[in-house]
């Protein structure tokens, strides 16, 4: 029989079969079928049946506003069952002719694939009225095999897959035990847990049964039925027939029999001795399967449903007596028939919680089915080109289960459900798309098995026997043999006809002796070419399957010796592998020591970095900490030495003073002498002289004995009275600061002088009227700010105010001015009767009032000695412009003012009117 080549999708290229190797293994591709579910809506049935083998997907309007576009795709199968199908038809068409490879001893898997709610189950096991595939198919196995049924436990499973074979004593007094314990149980079993609507209606009705009857050819074999179900759920295999009620003993594994056929170990697997039995075998199970109600199907199968059928077989012995006691001898066929779960997405189920669980392991496993499909078809596609992939059957129970099919142990059909529904349509189109794809797929095709352990026995020897013994029994029954057995003649299958007649063949002229030897010679005669007929039909089919077996056997050598081939050249690749291997881990424990190694050099390097940083940071803080020691060293030495060159220039200037005292004193007793020449009168010195001399003697006494002890102990505590450094107003003290100069332009500064003979000593200077630019501040150079501003009183006097202040840069980058002094020179107006020298003074006559100095009279210290009149212009007379010195420390206070400009010619302080205890004294100084 040729190979039927699957059904192709126009424009799909055939997997090229040229490969020798292929084409000795004759492959048979997957079967697909359609079938369309009826619904009663009608209006928008997005599938179309073209042909008996083609059907087209039009995009419903619902999906076109979805994804936006129209399109018609037509799909081709073996056979597209249209809505209107009846049960019977899909039956004879799919499954009749799986039943008799089964029935002939080869292995089948149907199975029903599609969305959920598509009419898998339906398909399968139908209505008690209008029964599907399952029960039909158990129907016709009965009616085949009526007649040749063993005695029940004949056939042991021997729990291995396999199958014992005991004598028929045996298996009677077996068969008597099972029936007591069967009945005790049958009364617990009957009971479902719960109630279902589809198990109900096949409880009440009774069913319609299938008449169908194929013939089989080995009449000289008993054969046993034995079913097993079990079911997938979320990817865990679970015995539906099992009664115990511990549902991890139900939980069972898959395994590889010794023979290559997966199975599940240990399930119970029931003998079963009619269809009705069998049938009410699979509805206990059915009660137990998972079923839940979902927005798509009352009672949608969580679970993928297997109802495997096994068909036992063994041959009479010689005599036809009894089975041959031989194990060897038994062959077995399996009939898988398989309800998947419908796939579905869960947004459209609203599958939640645990069913929405079972829902992601449904789709899982059916997406493991499609990708071993894949897998099959491309690794058939590149036959030749390399080692096959290899196919994820382990990724699912389902695939592992289904293994051995797909490895060319038996035939596989499938058939896809559909809903015309246009909700499915997403769906179904993955489901079609993939439909078709499993159409490519090839699966070895199972040859009958050539052994035939029954080969040296009498054809037809069963019934013989049969018919000797009612016969015998007969006889016994008449009385006629009278206790004596009658033992079973084989020659009777051979005999020639009937006997010749006892009459002796004496007379050649007895015409009714010849009629009669004709009549038992024509017998004979067709009788012996009956037999001669048999014999060469015989000989021509066991001829035939002697080539048939060569054939197999020099194919079987080829693709042996092919395999040997595969093998060496695996073998010295993996050789090889294995040598990298070697030489890649012994790479990689070097490497790992490598970076062993670098490990605990960085480890050893990252400490002594933080060794380091520990040491520099303390180094930072000792240096901190030294900096910070010598500031504040170097600020007590800048005081200290402050407080001495204040102390030095105190004692110098009373020195002056008193220097300039003396010679005051001396100037008067010149003119005391010059005065009294006339008169002759010796001159003394006046008190006051004598009080000058002794001041001038004490000053130096204590500056001497001051510098004695500031050189020998400093005192930190009270030193000599110096001036504050912030009110120092020596012009040597600008240095190299630079000034922001700031006079505003105001409405009555404008008319008024300026250009004072004492000006504030600001070496470097920016002049500006209006501080409109930020950057005459900010800027770096810029140290020292001074405002000045100007008044004019009444009596025409001047007031100029000079606000000084340091600049301190910012954070920000800005700048900030700390006004730290203000200087207040008055200018009196000569013109001014009521103006005196001394009118600024306080009342006490020291500039002091209460012994404080007035705030309006606290002028900046300007060195008399450097003060110039910047024009050179003579001052009038008696035009004076007083500054107070003041020294908040020592409270010295004193009166300097510009005396006669004849006198002091502009280059230095040579005279000048000292205010001393209210008294103005002239002084020239060399
Ligand atoms: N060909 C058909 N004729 C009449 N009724 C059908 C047909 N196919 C399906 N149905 C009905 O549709 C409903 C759903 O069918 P069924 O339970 O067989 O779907 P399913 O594919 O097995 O769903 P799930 O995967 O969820 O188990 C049932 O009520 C069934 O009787």
């Amino acid at each position: 029989m040729k190979p039927t080549r699957a059904p192709q999708t126009p424009g799909k290229k055939i997997p090229s079969r040229n490969n020798s190797k292929e084409k000795m293994v004759i492959k048979d591709p997957v079967e697909v079928f359609c079938r369309i579910r009826p619904v009663s809506v009608t209006d928008d049935g997005y599938i179309k049946v073209i042909d008996e083998r083609t059907v087209q997907l039009a995009t419903p309007d619902s999906s076109i506003g979805n994804k936006g576009t129209y399109k018609e795709i037509q799909y081709t199968f073996s056979r597209v069952f249209a809505e209107e199908s009846e049960q019977k038809e899909v039956f004879d068409r799919v499954s009749l002719p799986l039943v008799e490879n089964f029935l002939k001893g080869q292995n089948n898997l149907l199975f029903t694939y599609g969305v959920t709610g598509s009419g898998k189950t339906f398909t399968m096991t139908g209505t008690p009225k209008d029964p599907g595939i399952l029960p039909r198919c158990l129907d016709v196995i009965f009616n085949s095999i009526s007649g040749c049924q063993a005695r029940k436990f004949t056939f042991i499973p021997d729990g291995m897959n396999g199958f014992d074979v005991q004598s028929d004593d045996a298996a009677r007094e077996q068969e008597i035990k099972a029936g007591v314990a069967d009945r005790t149980n049958r009364t617990r079993m009957d009971f479902p847990k719960t109630p279902r609507k589809r198990m109900a209606q096949w409880e009440t009705a009774s069913r319609m049964t299938e008449n169908t009857r194929v013939s089989i050819s080995d009449e000289d074999f008993v054969y046993s039925v034995f079913v097993t179900y079990v079911e997938i759920y979320n990817n865990s295999v679970y015995d539906l027939l099992d009664e115990r009620a511990d549902g991890l003993t139900k939980l069972k594994i898959v395994r590889e029999g010794a023979n290559r056929i997966m199975y599940v170990n240990g399930v119970q697997e029931v003998e079963v001795s009619s269809a009705n039995e069998a049938f009410e075998v699979f509805c206990r199970g059915m009660k137990r399967k998972t079923i839940a109600q979902t927005n798509l199907n009352a009672e949608s199968s969580r679970s993928h449903a297997i109802f495997s059928i096994r068909l036992v077989k063994a041959p009479y012995d010689s005599n036809g007596e009894e089975v041959l006691q031989n194990k060897e001898s038994i062959s077995v066929s399996q009939l898988s028939l398989v309800d998947l779960a419908g796939s579905e997405r869960a947004n459209r189920s609203q599958a939640k919680g645990q069913n929405l669980c079972e829902a992601g392991n449904i789709n899982n496993s059916l997406l493991t089915l499609r990708k071993c499909f894949e897998m099959l078809r491309e690794n058939q596609m590149n036959a030749g080109n390399g080692a096959p992939k290899m196919v994820p059957f382990r990724d699912s129970r389902l695939t592992y289960l289904f293994k051995s099919f797909f490895d060319g142990e038996g035939k596989v059909r499938m058939i896809v459900c559909v809903n015309p529904n246009p909700d499915d349509y997403e769906e179904t189109l993955h489901v079609m798309k993939f439909a078709e794809m499993s159409q490519e797929v090839q699966v070895k095709r199972c040859l009958p098995t050539p052994r035939r352990p029954d080969v040296n026995f009498t054809p037809g020897r069963r019934r013989a026997n049969q018919i000797f013994k009612e016969a015998a029994k007969r006889i016994e029954e008449s009385g006629a043999t009278q206790g004596e057995s009658i033992p079973f003649d084989l020659n009777l299958v051979y005999s020639l006809g009937i006997p010749i007649d006892n009459t002796p063949l004496t007379d050649p002229n007895n015409e009714e002796l010849i009629r009669s030897v004709m009549m038992v010679l024509e017998s004979r005669v067709a009788k012996r070419r009956c037999l001669q007929q048999q014999f060469k039909s015989q000989i021509d089919q066991v001829r035939s399957s002697v080539v048939a077996l060569e054939k197999d056997n020099i194919s079987l050598k080829q693709e042996n010796s092919s395999l040997r081939a595969t093998i060496d050249q695996e073998r010295s690749g993996r050789s090889l592998l294995e040598q990298k291997l070697v030489q890649s881990e012994s790479q990689l424990v070097s490497i790992r020591l490598n970076l062993q190694g670098e490990r605990e050099e960085k480890a050893r390097l990252i400490s002594r970095l933080e060794d380091l940083e520990m040491k520099l940071n303390q180094r930072k803080a000792d240096t901190e900490r030294t900096k910070l020691r010598m500031q504040e060293k170097l600020v007590n030495e800048k005081d200290k030495l402050e407080r001495d060159m204040k102390t030095r220039f105190l004692a110098e200037q009373s020195n002056l003073k008193l220097e300039n005292d003396l010679k005051e004193e001396k100037l008067r007793r010149v003119r005391h002498i010059v005065d009294n020449l006339d008169k002759n009168t010796p001159c003394r010195p006046t008190g006051r002289m004598t009080r000058l001399a002794a001041a001038k003697s004490e000053a130096e006494l204590s500056s001497t004995s001051s510098n004695a002890r500031s050189a020998a102990t400093p005192n930190p505590k009270r030193g000599p009275a110096v001036s504050n450094q912030r009110h120092r107003r020596s012009r040597s003290a600008g240095g190299n600061e630079r000034w922001l100069d700031h006079r505003p332009q105001t409405q009555s500064s404008k008319f008024l002088e300026l250009q004072t003979i004492f000006q504030p000593n600001m070496p470097k200077r920016k002049s500006v009227s209006k501080l409109t630019d930020p950057k005459d501040v900010t800027d770096p150079a810029t140290s020292k700010y001074c405002l000045t501003t100007q008044e004019q009183d009444s009596d025409g006097g001047l007031e100029t105010k000079l606000y000084k202040g340091d600049v301190h840069p910012t954070v920000g980058g800005g700048a900030q001015v700390v006004l730290t002094d203000v200087e207040v020179l008055k200018q009196t107006s000569p013109t001014n009767p009521n103006v005196s020298p001394s009118r600024k003074r306080s009342a006490n006559g020291n500039g002091k009032e209460n012994g404080r100095l007035l705030p309006d009279e606290l002028l900046s210290i300007v060195d008399p000695i450097s003060c110039k009149c910047k024009d050179n212009t003579k001052l009038p007379r008696p035009s004076v412009t007083c500054l107070w010195l003041f020294d908040p420390l020592s409270e010295v206070e004193s009166i300097f003012s510009r005396g006669d400009s004849q006198i002091n010619d502009g280059h230095s302080a040579a005279c000048y009117v000292i205010s001393f205890n209210g008294q103005l004294i002239f002084c020239v100084l060399g």
